[in-house]
């Protein structure tokens, strides 16, 4: 790997991160999930000495972010960018529909099938990890209720369908870039899910030439992969004790 295409530098880069699938293991429930303390330590060493150009950008709401995460306070966009908390420490909540009518519709539907439902602020989420041949039906009553309730979109993730509002990773990174001290920085988002696509999408687009990271296999437009989680903490850890480049095998070109 030359210099040139190093796939992050602390000082050049803005750093985008994923959260579940990414820097931790997926579990079994969301709240299962279990973040090391040299992740931790790795986050905060990346924060100090990038001047803060680190954010994590999750389906997830900023809360149960902050809570898996503490002590650290990094800039965060939440629940897909509908939430975003700045690098100056400042909260945006984006506009977003009443989702009480669908989560409602949604919950008696989880209930009556075993499901788990995530409700979110504008939005909601069915899990079906637990019960993965309910797949389809998940997928057909989310899209049934959304034909009576414009302003979502429908999202899929790994054992989860969600519904969100017009916004995405893409428009997070995007204004998190036009801040400090992310701006004029080449922005580097690493993700695992189809849910990322967005993010890579824009991170590599010709306006931000920057550079999308996938986590684990799948097709993906990212023009690197990374094996897993674990594989991310190394990358994240050598960022920090090497000189360019950092060693390629953790590394390799994504190819679709
Ligand atoms: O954008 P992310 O940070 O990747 O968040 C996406 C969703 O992650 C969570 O669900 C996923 O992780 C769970 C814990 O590992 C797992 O049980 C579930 O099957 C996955 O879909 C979270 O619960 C969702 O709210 C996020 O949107």
């Amino acid at each position: 790997m030359t210099e040139h295409n190093y796939p992050y530098d602390r000082a050049a880069d803005a750093l985008f991160l994923d959260f579940d699938g990414t820097l931790v293991d997926l579990a079994s429930e969301p709240g299962g999930v279990l973040v090391s303390p040299a992740l931790i330590e790795a986050l905060q060493r990346l924060q100090q000495e990038s001047g803060g150009a680190i954010a994590i950008v999750s389906g997830r709401p900023m809360d149960e972010l902050d809570h898996f995460l503490k002590p650290l306070r990094l800039p965060l966009a939440g629940v897909h960018g509908a939430e975003r908390r700045t690098a100056d420490g400042s909260v945006v909540q984006q506009p977003v529909p009443d989702a009480s009518h669908l989560q409602q519709r949604l919950q008696a539907f989880a209930d009556s099938h075993g499901l788990l439902m995530e409700r979110k602020r504008g939005a909601v989420a069915l899990h079906y990890r637990h019960q993965p041949h309910l797949e389809s039906l998940c997928i057909e009553t989310m899209s049934a209720a959304l034909q009576q309730e414009p302003g979502f979109s429908m999202l899929r993730g790994k054992m989860v369908v969600e519904a969100k509002p017009h916004i995405n990773k893409g428009d997070a990174i995007a204004a998190f870039m036009r801040e400090a001290p992310f701006r004029g920085r080449r922005p580097v988002f690493i993700g695992d899910d189809v849910t990322d696509e967005a993010g890579f999408a824009w991170v590599q687009s010709e306006v931000a030439k920057g550079l999308g990271i996938k986590v684990g296999n799948g097709a993906t437009q990212a023009g690197l992969r990374v094996d897993n989680p674990a594989a991310v903490l190394s990358l994240l850890q050598q960022s920090l004790t090497r000189a360019l480049p950092a060693s390629p095998p953790l590394l390799t070109p994504a190819s679709g």
